[in-house]
């Protein structure tokens, strides 16, 4: 029978040096077509070296990755490492011809067989992640956000089947990242594209992707749609990762007005409620941090720290008393 997968990793581990905590062990993943997976881990825990084993910049020391059937050779066993269908970006743009203009780095990606076509589908792409405007300017005096949308339009200008991203965003400032975010997502849903990233950035993963795999010291702890896992994380580790969360004991948990036998229980800051009404119990307003549309309060109740969203900035100062009533909480692993 054909086989009929996309993206497939099956028990494959790698380590660095002998060393058995290094790298990544007994992967086994499918990747979904025309979605965007995240894979999100704490750093060091194999992320990027999932990644390079996906994309056969790695060769696994056990198990095996297929692209629609076929074997994804590693370093060792191809000269050029790499597939022709996926094409990977990393935070790093150190393949652009600075000197040359955004256009020439783009469609230099084509073959000049066919000049028409090659300017059409370098203006196409120019214009899906909205560089148009910059298309006459040297690469040399672009941002680095406008750098990093160049390199991803020389990944995608051959239109591979799977394109790999690697902390694209880390270097590109706040407005600029949503913006590229949106190209992405946009350029997803109109051509199937599959993208498969590593990003540390909750809100990012969280708006972004599609699927998310998170990885926890080279292996896999669980899988699932964003919502879900933010919501129902299994693992204390997902939650610790998707959001500023309390973790509290069991003691902790008591003073929150809760009664459990759990080691430790997780209440997400918007899970809090707050009133002017002290029949509940009773805590100090010792720090407010402002983040725009809302305020992170920081609470203290005989020594138990709780960190709370106000969506009302300006309704608490410092040094006030305030009522909690947890409105939710879970126990993860
Ligand atoms: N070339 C290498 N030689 C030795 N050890 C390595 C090498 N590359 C990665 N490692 C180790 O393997 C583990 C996983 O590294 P990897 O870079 O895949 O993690 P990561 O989750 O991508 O980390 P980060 O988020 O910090 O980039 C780490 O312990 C790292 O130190």
């Amino acid at each position: 029978m054909a086989d009929t997968t996309f993206l497939r990793a099956e028990a494959v581990s790698r380590s660095y040096g002998g060393t058995e905590l290094s790298g990544v062990r007994n992967i086994t993943l499918d990747i979904t077509p025309g979605k965007i997976t995240a894979i999100i881990g704490e750093s060091g825990s194999g992320k990027s070296t999932l990644l390079r084993l996906l994309y056969g910049l790695l060769s696994p020391d056990a198990g095996r990755v297929s692209f629609m059937g076929e074997r994804i050779w590693g370093p060792e066993e191809k000269l050029i490492p790499g597939h022709d269908d996926m094409k990977m970006v990393t935070q790093h743009t150190d393949d652009l011809n600075l000197f040359a203009r955004v256009w020439d780095n783009v469609a230099a990606m084509l073959p000049s067989t066919d000049i028409k076509a090659k300017e059409e589908k370098t203006e196409q792409v120019l214009r899906q992640l909205n560089m148009m405007h910059l298309s006459l300017k040297r690469v040399a005096d672009l941002s680095g956000g406008e750098k990093q949308r160049v390199a991803i339009a020389r990944a995608i200008i051959t239109r591979p089947k799977v394109l790999l991203l690697d902390e694209p965003f880390n270097q590109v400032d706040t407005s600029f990242r949503e913006g590229l975010q949106h190209d992405i997502r946009q350029i997803v849903k109109e051509t199937g594209l599959t993208v498969v990233m590593v990003s540390h950035d909750p809100a990012e993963v969280l708006s972004m992707a599609d699927e998310l795999i998170v990885i926890k010291q080279g292996e896999i702890v669980e899988t699932g749609h964003p919502k879900e896992l933010y919501n129902h994380p299994q693992n204390l580790y997902t939650a610790e990762l998707l959001t500023n969360c309390n973790v509290l004991n069991t003691d902790e948990a008591k003073a929150c007005g809760i009664k459990t036998d759990k080691q430790a229980i997780v209440v997400y800051p918007e899970w809090i409620r707050l009133s002017n009404v002290l029949k509940t119990s009773e805590w100090l307003v010792k720090e407010i941090l402002f983040k725009g549309p809302y305020e992170d309060l920081i609470l203290e109740n005989k020594g138990v720290i709780l960190r709370a969203v106000n969506n009302e900035p300006d309704t608490y100062k410092e040094g006030d008393v305030v009522g909690v009533k947890v409105k939710r909480w879970l126990s993860p692993l």
